[in-house]
């Protein structure tokens, strides 16, 4: 029976990855995507910008929406201080199944919690599931139609502070442009463009890191 991209992303970690080393997970990943088969993690290149952003803020409370194979939960989680936790919402169970083996690989499950279902679903019981009132870091990198409407959604729900760093992945490409607009006009963001390239492609993508101002 045949397998999916995700099944074969995971093997290779298994094979070529040191269980509870997650710079290691990280590199069989990215060797993975570049050796044999593209996948839509965060990568190589805009990954170390992820991780600059993480310890700049070093959050006590991270959210990341769209895990995917955990690839950017493993980079967020290993850089959080002890104590901390990093909540990743996955909607696709077959994602999240693959994801979670991934995190456990890399030794990292108790500093991440993976949620399945729809972001719009989940934000409103955020606060609730996990006994947190406002996220000091998010990871945009779900439905890109979604970035907007779910980060109004944050501000309605009161899980952002004055403070809050929001970083959005793939603002070119496939491109979040009611996002961008909105974060880059609005009085309550400080905005910044951070040039890169789509994953493991020469095509044009980037991060935008948004500070909500209150
Ligand atoms: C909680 C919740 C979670 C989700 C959710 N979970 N997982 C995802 C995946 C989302 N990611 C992408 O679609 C994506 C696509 C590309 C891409 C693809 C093809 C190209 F040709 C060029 C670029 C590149 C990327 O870097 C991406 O991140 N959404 C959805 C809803 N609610
Ligand atoms: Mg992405």
């Amino acid at each position: 029976t045949s397998s999916t991209r995700p099944q074969r992303l995971l093997r290779a970690v298994q094979r070529k990855a040191t269980k509870g080393d997650p710079q290691s997970v990280i590199s069989a990943i990215d060797y993975f995507c570049r050796n044999s088969e593209w996948a839509m993690n965060v990568g190589d290149e805009k990954g170390p910008i992820l991780d600059s952003v993480v310890c700049e803020v070093s959050p006590a409370t991270a959210l990341e929406l769209g895990t995917y194979c955990g690839y950017s939960s493993v980079r967020i989680a290993r850089l959080l201080p002890v104590g901390t936790k990093l909540i990743t919402l996955e909607f696709h169970p077959d994602y999240a199944c693959i994801a979670r083996q991934v995190i456990q690989h890399a030794g990292l499950e108790d500093k991440i919690f993976l949620v399945e279902g729809a972001s719009g679903d989940l934000i409103p019981k955020m606060a609730d599931m996990f006994g947190i009132s406002t996220f000091d870091f998010v990871f945009l990198d779900h439905w890109k139609d979604r970035y907007l409407p779910d980060l109004k959604l944050l501000e309605e729900c009161q899980l952002l502070r004055k403070g809050s760093v929001l970083l959005a992945d793939n603002v070119i490409c496939p491109g979040t442009p009611d996002y961008l607009e909105y974060v880059r006009n609005s009085p309550r963001y400080e905005s910044r463009y951070f040039q890169s390239h789509l994953e493991y492609t020469k095509v044009e993508d980037g991060l935008e890191k948004s500070v909500f101002l209150g």
